[in-house]
């Protein structure tokens, strides 16, 4: 486990704002070490608004996009367009505006796939997609991947992983359904905590004021165990990065971060 590190920028746009050029930066020198970058992308507000400001960034034609594997943290089982799906929403952030390999980009399965109304089915095939693209030096049966980033809900899950859903406890398998989810839609597509685990560097963002944000980066922080704040336990092999603005970082204790980051 690597003790989690804290940056907390004024507000959600400069989080946003940073958190890519952060993400140009680690692309950009894990294609110069390893020839290729793979980058696990997640749903949700403050991961969408990170990829809108990268497609936004100059700095993104640094990045060779041929050379790079997306995967997801996790899916709303829902049919391929449905503007609830995180991929349709991070096409039309920036997938879309980018020259990416096709066959590079892993989306998980939608509910009008092969797999129809079977989500158990759909994660198996997506675990068995993660199993592949694994080398022997990853030790595993899923790639290390470069950077894995995770939005953190009010209630403290990230992926489709909620407290106390069965998901959340899973310390076997590396990608599960996910049925009656507390948040719609109910089915979902999620990896695992010990997937996620798997990731060099795991980034959380949370930012802005709508939702009670700050309390769950608060109670994540302050010890909770995986099962009943999942976030908490969502670490990376080398790094742990929380990625905050002020109104989520407003719960936690001021040594916990240091003053010059916000
Ligand atoms: O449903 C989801 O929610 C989380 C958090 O979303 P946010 O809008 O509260 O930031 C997200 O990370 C996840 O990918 C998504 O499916």
């Amino acid at each position: 486990m690597t003790t989690p590190q804290v940056v907390v920028h004024r507000d959600k746009e400069l989080m946003a704002q940073a958190a890519a050029a952060r993400l140009i930066t680690k692309i950009v020198d894990a294609q110069a070490a390893r020839g290729s970058a793979s980058v696990v992308l997640t749903g949700g507000r403050n991961g969408n608004g990170l990829l809108a400001a990268l497609a936004a960034a100059p700095a993104r034609d640094a990045i060779d996009w041929s050379r790079i594997d997306l995967w997801w943290g996790d899916e709303r089982y829902v049919p391929a367009d449905d503007p609830e799906r995180n991929h349709v929403q991070a096409r039309e952030a920036l997938l879309d505006a980018v020259p990416l390999d096709p066959a590079r980009v892993h989306a998980m399965p939608a509910s009008d796939g092969p797999h129809g109304a079977d989500v158990d089915s759909a994660a198996a095939a997506y675990a068995a997609e993660l199993a592949r693209a694994a080398t022997p030096e990853d030790h595993g049966p899923v790639p290390q991947f470069d950077v894995l980033m995770l939005g953190v809900g009010p209630d403290t899950h990230v992926a489709s992983l909620f407290p106390e859903h069965p998901a959340a406890r899973e310390t076997e398998r590396t990608v599960v359904g996910v049925h009656g989810a507390p948040k719609p839609p109910p089915t979902r597509v999620s990896l695992t905590l010990p997937a996620i685990r798997a990731a060099r560097e795991v980034w959380l963002l949370a930012a802005g004021e709508d939702e009670d944000k700050a309390g769950a980066v608060a109670i994540a922080l302050g010890g909770a165990g995986g099962v009943q704040a999942p976030a908490a336990e969502a670490y990376g092999r080398s790094r742990t990065l929380w990625l905050l603005d002020r109104a989520a970082a407003a719960k936690l204790p001021s040594g916990l971060y240091p003053p010059a980051s916000a």
